[in-house]
Order: C-alpha cells, then structure tokens, then sequence
C-alpha cells in the first residue's frame, strides 16, 4: 500500500490544513480531502478531547443516535464537539423516536447549546417506526426541524443499496428528500453508507447526479481498524464485500488481525473523480471506536 498506514508523529493543527496544489492529479484530487467530516457516538467524547488537536477547526462531526445510548449522552457529545471548536452534526433517527415530543425534547437540548444549526436525518434500523415518523422524508416535512433553527439536512446514500430497502425505494427517497429540500430552501448533502468497492462508489455517484441530485456527496470511508473490526461491522450493517472487493481495498482475509487503511480507497476515489460527472464530492470518516486513530491517520495522510 503506497504511502503506508502512519500513526505516530502527529502534526500540530496548522499543518493539518490542507492546501489544494501540487497534488499531480488536479484540483478534483485536492478537494476530495479538504473539508472531510467525522463520525462519533456518545461513548468517544474523551477520544474527540484528546484528537482535537490534529483536526481543523469548523470540522463536521456527527453524532450518531444509537440504540444503547441516550439523549444525555447524545446531548454531552454534541457539546463537547462545539467546545472543542468543531461542528455537531446530530443524526436524528425517524424510526427511533417515539413521539413529536421525544423530537423536540431533543432538539430543545441540542439548542439550548447551540448545536441545532445541521442535522443528519436517517430512516432509523428498527423495521416498524417506534413512533409517528416511517422515514427521514417525514421527519423533514414535519416542519419541526426549522421551528428550532436547523438550517442545513444532510441524509443517506447507499451504493451498495441496503439489505431491508428495495433499490426504487431507495431512489425514490433520495429524489424525494431532494426535492423537499430543495422545496424547502434548505441546503442539503448525501452522506453514504461505508463501501468497500471504489468503483460501485463512483458509479453510484453518477447515477445520483442522472437521477437530478445535485446535493454535495459525502463518501463514507472507515478510518484505519483491524480487518476483524471492518468486516464484522460490514456484516452487521449488511455491506457485501467479496474477495475480490477486500483485495481491492486491501483487506487481508487471512490476516484478520491485520490493519487496513482506506489509502487505496481515496486514491482511487480521487483519481476516478469528474467534476463534471460526479459533482462536488467530500469524504465522511466512520470511526467505529477509533476516533483518535482515524484523526491521526487522516491529518498524516497525503495523497
Ligand atoms: N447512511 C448511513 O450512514 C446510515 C444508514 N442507516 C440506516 O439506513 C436505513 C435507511 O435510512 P434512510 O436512507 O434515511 O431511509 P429513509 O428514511 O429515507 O427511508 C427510505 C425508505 O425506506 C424505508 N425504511 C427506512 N428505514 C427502514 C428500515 N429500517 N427497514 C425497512 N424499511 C425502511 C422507509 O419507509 C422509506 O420508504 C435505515 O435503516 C437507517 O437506519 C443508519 C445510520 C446511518
Ligand atoms: N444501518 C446502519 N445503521 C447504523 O446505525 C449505521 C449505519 N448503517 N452506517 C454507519 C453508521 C455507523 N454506525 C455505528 C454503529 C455502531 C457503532 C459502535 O461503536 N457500536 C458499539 C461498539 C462497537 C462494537 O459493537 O463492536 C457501541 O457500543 O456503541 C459505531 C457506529 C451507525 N451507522
């Protein structure tokens, strides 16, 4: 793997900031990595403390809406996010709320510190909505979000579709969402599910674009984590990821201990990207409980 997986020798902020020249490829290659966002859950606020140091100021973290976590905890992590000087990006799951209440319960607490400017609106895991809204499209549509200051939605994307999701549902949503957002006059970005295959990803992106969505996308890559890790979390979020697609990315099945980086992915990604095919495209880290790892890769990788 060309360049290497780096995890010492942190750079101070200011070299983390990355400018966009010299690069080879073109100015696509450059923009793919600038302005990146991150993802972490209620449980890595002390990990986000102790990366903060090696992540641009303003930087989009999201905080995810798990099932074994609370608004307490969901709450303190968007907080934390803000002190630190970075964005929250609260995830808002449909299918996990219970009542319009539980929604505005949520969102009184995430104003009360500020953090309610973007969200991220997502259909929720459960199969049968735990309370009046089915999918993202309604917890938009309800009006609520904007009564409490949100002003940019960002929403899935699939390129690998989703197990419980039929592929013309999914289209359909997206156009949907797209349309309801551009109705709205709110601004809006495509956040994908993590994919292994490079190729799927950029195709996928296109397909988007023929579809008449034109949000900006942002490509969903884990950070750097053991094969073990990344491939049960594939199975678990039902991603397909055959040989050849690991051998690819760079995911050692016979070595499950191994570590694996998204490089490959990015490099590809980048090098595969037409502005004018593909639009603007960003990257989302998935940090699946190694937030810290996966700040110190990125502010150490170089194209
Ligand atoms: N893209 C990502 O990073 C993440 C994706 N997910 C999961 O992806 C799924 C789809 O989310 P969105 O794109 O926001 O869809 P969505 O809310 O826009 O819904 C699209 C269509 O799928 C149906 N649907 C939504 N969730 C479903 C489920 N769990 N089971 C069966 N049908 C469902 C809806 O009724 C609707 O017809 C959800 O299960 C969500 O939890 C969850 C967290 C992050
Ligand atoms: N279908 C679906 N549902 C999701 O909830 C989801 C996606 N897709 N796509 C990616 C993101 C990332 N997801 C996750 C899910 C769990 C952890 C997590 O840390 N879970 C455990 C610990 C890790 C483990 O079980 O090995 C936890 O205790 O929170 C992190 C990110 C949530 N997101």
């Amino acid at each position: 793997m060309a360049g290497g997986i780096k995890f010492s020798h942190v750079k101070p902020y200011h070299e983390v900031t990355r400018t966009v020249s010299d690069c080879g490829n073109g100015h696509h290659v450059s923009t793919v990595l600038n302005d990146f966002s991150m993802e972490m859950t209620g449980k890595d606020v002390e990990k986000v403390e102790n990366a903060a140091g090696v992540i641009p100021r303003g930087t989009r973290i999201n905080v995810t809406f798990l099932e074994n976590e609370d608004l307490t905890m969901r709450v303190n992590a968007a907080a934390a996010v803000k002190r630190l000087g970075f964005t929250p990006v609260p995830h808002i799951s449909a299918r996990r709320l219970k009542s319009q209440e539980m929604l505005e319960e949520f969102l009184t607490a995430l104003r009360a510190i500020d953090a309610t400017e973007s969200v991220f609106s997502v259909g929720g895991d459960p199969a049968v909505p735990m309370g009046p809204y089915e999918d993202s499209l309604a917890v938009i549509e309800s009006g609520v979000l904007q009564q409490y200051g949100v002003t940019d939605i960002s929403v899935g994307g699939y390129p690998d579709g989703h197990p419980d999701i039929a592929s013309e549902v999914l289209w359909s949503a997206l156009e949907k969402k797209s349309a309801a957002l551009s109705r709205l006059q709110i601004p809006g970005t495509v956040i994908t599910q993590v994919d292994f295959d490079v190729d799927r990803v950029l195709s996928w992106v296109a397909e988007v674009r023929e579809h008449g969505v034109e949000m900006p996308i942002r490509v969903g890559v884990p950070g750097p984590a053991s094969v073990k890790l990344l491939l049960g979390f594939a199975s678990r979020l039902g991603i397909s990821t055959s040989a050849t697609i690991a051998k690819k990315y760079g995911l050692s099945v016979t070595n499950l201990l191994g570590k694996a980086g998204p490089d490959r992915f990015i490099r590809d990604l980048a090098a595969g990207l037409d502005p004018g095919k593909h639009g603007t495209v960003k990257l989302h880290f998935y940090t699946f409980g190694g937030f810290k790892t996966t700040a110190e890769w990125i502010s150490n990788f170089s194209l």
